[in-house]
């Protein structure tokens, strides 16, 4: 584990971006997992480091390249190995006034033959180096797009996407200057040494103890470059948050006169991933001057003491003249051991970032053991866990659903029985098995609600083929009971039930396709208004499009230019309002026509006219089908089935309009404020 010494900002707390790019308001993040600093207030920068056996997997996935890629290599060895061999003939020929016809040939065709081999070798590598990088990205996205809703609360979102550009590029490296030029390169190194020791030992000798020295420096060095590339990594990371957190937020970042702070903030960020490259830089310096020092004074040496020997008529000059061919062939691959080592200590520092996302469980993992635990212990037949209620019975205030309006019971889509929620973090951090949303919680039992609980015991049922809402003042908990029906998360307590059935014990693809999430403030991709509609129905046709597009009344978007169904809504769909997004939106769900509806009614305020289209849409998309919808106008939901009232994570009330407006002091202030009463 490496520190660094980074001097704290002046207000930590403030996150470095926001919580994600979803467009959700941003989120106090109490996770622990955020910038670490120490008793001296100085920040510690620690990086995952990856083992040199964790790269086996990506290079093993080319193994029949890499054969062909290593035997290339052993050729390139021999055809140089055998150059001072010849030339060393070529002198005794000059020596001895014989024909060298034959010999010049012979090492033409040596030094082209050499010269093709490393360059067909180079071409291989660069291939094989590319589909590393290929495999570590596919890995790398499909874990990442994988990973449980909670990663996303506490990561930055510009740190995954370098980690999925830049550090995937640095794998390269290992096969391009690494692994491949080391396997040739030992090998010329090898026969270099068997070549000099049989023409001069003692020579042989003097060398070896000189480049001895040189690469013991190296090896002692290399952890510095290891260390400094993580952070220059790192800083590459933070600067790509940096960007993504001001593009993210360019209208506000603009309207707020923010630009040039956001501007000189960033350049902070590529100021310090400067440093640290410069970093890398100064500790690669030392590394690389080395090969070339040892590669000097061993000439100087060999030079020095062969012409002594063959003055004193231990060597010929031929000898001599190998000796040192085999010497500058013993040298070169040294240096690129060096370089290699440069390269691969930079792509073993950003592997350690990839293995760091790849090894972070998907967010299915212990999916099976949990429902096989749950089934095994009867949850599905309603065995609320932790309360001992039954699934649909009275709410945390005495409200029963089965109650209300002559509602079922039995015919419950959705039921929470007793459910206790903590975001992730929002436990005590530090003991790990008490941080909710992850089926090891689930296994581990109930815990002690804490001031951080964010949900407290709450119990509905909506009733399938009706209309719920659920209301309450900003933080109350509603979006938070959506998240869970969706199962991005787990309760820490109670139980969450589909039909009668505890969602744990589903599979999620099966469960969501059940659902419809429409959500609250980023519910457009960038993209075409097809691929808008189509996200969640691949097969549908243009005709279902349109249908769609005509019952939440959004035709007009179509009719504004030439590409109708292709026109583009922009990154985040700026080109459209507030109210055309939360309408495709719902259009979009219409399409995938699950038969429960989730909808996080929109916080930004809609004219009288979006209103109206917003309600006529919901009504559309009502039609048999079980809603559930957060609604911030009370004038969206007033004729709902049923009407949940939440007040700081509690069930506070549960009936329609008028009985809400008799029973439930909260709901008649918040109706009377919309001058609904
Ligand atoms: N991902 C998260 N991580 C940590 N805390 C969160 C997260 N999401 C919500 N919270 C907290 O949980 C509480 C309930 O939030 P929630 O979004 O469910 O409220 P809400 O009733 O939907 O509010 P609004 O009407 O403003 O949308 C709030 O205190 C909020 O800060």
């Amino acid at each position: 584990m490496s520190s660094d010494t980074t001097t704290r900002p002046a207000d930590p707390s403030l996150p470095a971006a926001p919580a994600a790019s979803s467009g959700r308001k941003p989120r106090r993040s109490r996770r622990p997992s955020g910038p670490r600093y120490g008793r001296d207030g100085k920040l510690i920068v620690e990086g995952p480091r990856a083992k040199f056996s964790q790269l086996l997997p990506y290079i093993l996935e080319n193994k029949k390249m890499m054969a062909v890629i290593i035997v290339l290599s052993v050729l390139g060895a021999a055809a140089s190995l055998a150059q001072p061999l010849l030339v060393q003939q070529v002198i005794s020929f000059v020596q001895q006034h014989k024909p060298l016809g034959i010999l010049v040939i012979a090492l033409v065709a040596l030094v082209v033959i050499s010269g093709l081999l490393s360059g067909f070798q180079h071409y291989l590598l660069q291939r094989t180096g590319e589909a590393v990088v290929l495999s570590s990205r596919r890995r790398l996205v499909s874990r990442l797009l994988h990973l449980p809703i909670s990663e996303f609360d506490s990561r930055r979102i510009g740190d995954l996407v370098s980690r999925v550009g830049s550090d995937t590029t640095l794998l390269r490296a290992v096969l391009t200057q690494g692994l491949v030029e080391a396997i040739g390169g030992s090998l010329t190194f090898l026969g270099a040494i068997v070549g000099m020791a049989i023409i001069d030992p003692v020579l042989l000798g003097l060398t070896v103890l000189v480049v001895a020295i040189s690469v013991v420096v190296v090896v002692s060095l290399s952890r510095r470059i290891r260390v400094a590339s993580q952070r220059a990594q790192k800083k590459v990371g933070d600067l790509a948050s940096a960007v993504e957190r001001a593009i993210s937020s360019i209208r506000t970042v603009r309207a707020s006169g923010a630009t040039d702070r956001e501007v000189r903030a960033i350049e902070r960020d590529a100021e310090e991933a400067y440093d640290r490259g410069l970093d890398v830089a100064s500790a690669s310096a030392v590394v690389v001057p080395i090969a070339s020092v040892a590669m000097q004074v061993s000439f100087l040496v060999v030079l020095g003491v062969g012409g002594y020997r063959v003055a004193s008529g231990a060597d010929t000059i031929s000898q001599l003249v190998s000796f040192i061919l085999f010497l500058f062939l013993m040298i070169m691959p040294l240096g690129q051991a060096f370089g290699a080592v440069t390269s691969v200590n930079s792509a073993l520092g950003a592997l350690g970032r990839i293995q760091e996302i790849i090894e972070i469980p998907s967010e299915t993992s212990g999916d099976e053991a949990l429902a096989a635990s749950l089934t095994g212990s009867g949850a599905r037949a309603g065995s609320g866990s932790g309360s001992g209620s039954s699934p649909v019975s009275a709410s945390a205030t005495g409200s029963d659903a089965a109650s209300v309006s002559g509602l079922s019971v039995e015919a419950a889509a959705i039921s929470f029985d007793d459910v206790q929620f903590t975001y992730p973090g929002g436990a005590d951090a530090s003991d790990p098995s008490l941080v909710a949303g992850s089926a090891i919680d689930a296994l581990a039992g109930v815990r002690e609600p804490s001031d951080l609980t964010v949900l407290h015991g709450v119990s509905f049922s909506a009733p399938k083929g009706k209309r719920t809402a659920l209301v309450g003042p900003s933080g109350a908990g509603k979006s938070t009971i959506l998240a869970l029906i969706e199962r991005f998360y787990d309760p820490a307590a109670g139980v969450v039930r589909l039909g009668g059935v505890d969602i744990r014990t589903l599979d999620r693809g099966e469960l969501r396709a059940q659902i419809g999430y429409v959500e609250q403030d980023a519910p457009v991709l960038a993209g075409t208004i097809r691929d808008n509609l189509t996200l969640g129905a691949p097969d549908a046709s243009d005709d279902d499009c349109r249908r769609v597009l005509e019952a939440v009344n959004l035709t007009g978007v179509l009719e504004r230019g030439d590409h109708g169904l292709d026109a583009q809504v922009g990154e985040d769909g700026v080109m459209l309002s507030g109210g055309e997004k939360q309408r495709l939106a719902i259009a979009r769900t219409l399409l995938a026509a699950p038969p429960i509806l989730l909808l996080d009614e929109s916080t930004s305020s809609l004219d009288g006219i979006n209103e109206q289209r917003l309600r006529e849409a919901i009504d559309a998309v009502a039609e048999n089908r079980t809603l559930i919808v957060i609604a911030h106008r009370l004038s969206t939901v007033v004729d709902s089935d049923q009407i949940i009232v939440l007040e700081k994570g509690r069930v506070i009330g549960t009936g329609t309009h008028s009985e809400l407006v008799l029973s439930t002091p909260l709901y008649k202030d918040l109706a009377k404020h919309q001058l609904l009463v």
